[in-house]
């Protein structure tokens, strides 16, 4: 039996006992570790030289990626022409983007790398077409898009997520506070410093057996479900923040869009019409949730121009690395304006591991 049909096997079982009030929640946790682990298989490329699982081979570039995720015609490769120098054909027909086409959206100094990518059907994930390769390259991406088409149903949203979650992308989602930690010897022990409702021990337990561990040390400090858990030993999902974006607003009415642009995480937009594109983008900057430094040499004004971004929780070390690879090597101090001095509006002198923010102002001294 290959690993599609076993997965469909536990599916069908799990439908089964799902039905079964009876039923305990701890084999539905079997079955879902067990699922996981074939989901995981499924995923591994085939072939050393790169096989399903890789994505489509597009260098990243500027301060972060934003990767376009949709149906066929939903207006992805419209919006790329529409906010980027980069022009990707666009026409009434179906997938008439065959590959990943990178594009480049300047924001206040900062450069975000716009990704239009082929339009993905229902079953991508299982490996049918490119889509398998679409949803491997928004794996790799700091902020997904998912386009949607605003006069179409509202289920093409809900099969987006189905296949983005197949493959371990866990949109606007954290990871689950649990400290896992293996060991060679000792057993399992347990803890949770919150009361468990939507799992139990039993079940914990019977997914560390069913991953053959034995001995391992688990700390749980949020109310998580069984699934988030076996998220935990898995280890490989990605929490990648989501932008819902719905095009051709210009085609719905405007009660129709009032109820769109009031969900959450959502931005209504018409790429043909022009309207809210510099809306759209403000966000997918707020989404993205990076900060802008910038440098200063002694006796001189900032850079404004040419800003260094980076994660947040990003430290002087990484400014430095930002500016020049041997650059920490021979650091002394550093001097920082902004909100993270606590002496601002004055500066403050700081070590490599000062946490930087948004709009600092650094001066670095070498030896
Ligand atoms: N009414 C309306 N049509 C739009 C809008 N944006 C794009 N379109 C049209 O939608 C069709 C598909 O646009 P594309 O940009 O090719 O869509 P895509 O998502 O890149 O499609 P694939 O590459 O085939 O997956 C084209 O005929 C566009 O002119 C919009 O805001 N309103
Ligand atoms: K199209
Ligand atoms: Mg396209």
């Amino acid at each position: 039996m290959g690993v599609v049909e076993k997965i469909k096997e536990i599916e069908e079982e799990m439908a089964r006992t799902q039905k079964n009030k009876a039923a305990t929640e701890y084999h539905l946790g079997l079955l879902k570790a067990k699922l996981a682990r074939y989901r995981a298989q499924l995923l591994e490329p085939a072939t050393k030289s790169g096989g399903a699982g890789t994505g489509f081979d597009v260098q990243k570039s500027g301060d972060a990626r934003v990767a376009l995720i949709g149906f066929p015609s939903v207006g992805k490769s419209t919006l790329l022409s529409k906010v980027t120098h980069t022009a990707s054909e666009t026409a009434a027909y179906e997938f008439t983007t065959l590959t990943a086409i990178p594009g480049v959206i300047e924001y206040e100094g900062a450069r975000i790398q716009l990704l239009d990518l082929p339009g993905i059907v229902e079953g991508a994930s299982q490996g049918r077409g490119r889509g398998r390769q679409v949803v491997s390259t928004a794996k790799t991406a700091d902020l997904i898009v998912i386009m949607l088409d605003s006069t179409k149903s509202e289920e093409q949203r809900r099969l987006l997520e189905i296949e983005l979650d197949a493959v371990g992308i866990r949109l606007n989602k954290k990871r689950p506070d649990v400290v896992f930690k293996r060991k060679t010897t000792g057993g399992i022990t347990l803890t949770a410093t919150v009361k468990l409702t939507r799992t139990d021990e039993k079940t914990i337990r019977t997914i560390l057996a069913g991953y053959k561990l034995h001995n391992c040390d688990v700390m749980i400090r949020e109310d998580i479900t069984t699934d988030e858990f076996i998220d935990v030993l898995i280890g490989t999902r990605k929490y990648i923040p989501c932008l819902y974006v719905y095009n051709k607003i210009d085609a719905i009415s405007l009660e129709q869009m009032d109820k769109l642009a009031h969900e959450d995480h959502t931005v209504v937009i018409s790429c043909e019409m022009d309207l809210n594109l510099t809306y759209l983008i403000d966000r997918m900057w707020e989404e993205l949730d990076l900060v802008k430094v910038y440098t200063k040499k002694r006796g001189a004004h900032p850079d404004l121009a040419d800003p260094i971004c980076m994660r947040k929780g990003a430290t002087i070390e990484d400014v430095c690395n930002g500016i020049h690879r041997s650059l920490s090597a021979n650091f002394r101090y550093a001097l920082v304006w902004g909100k993270s001095s606590k002496f601002s509006p004055h500066a403050q002198k700081v070590g490599l591991n000062h946490l930087v923010q948004d709009e600092d102002v650094v001066s670095i001294f070498t030896k």
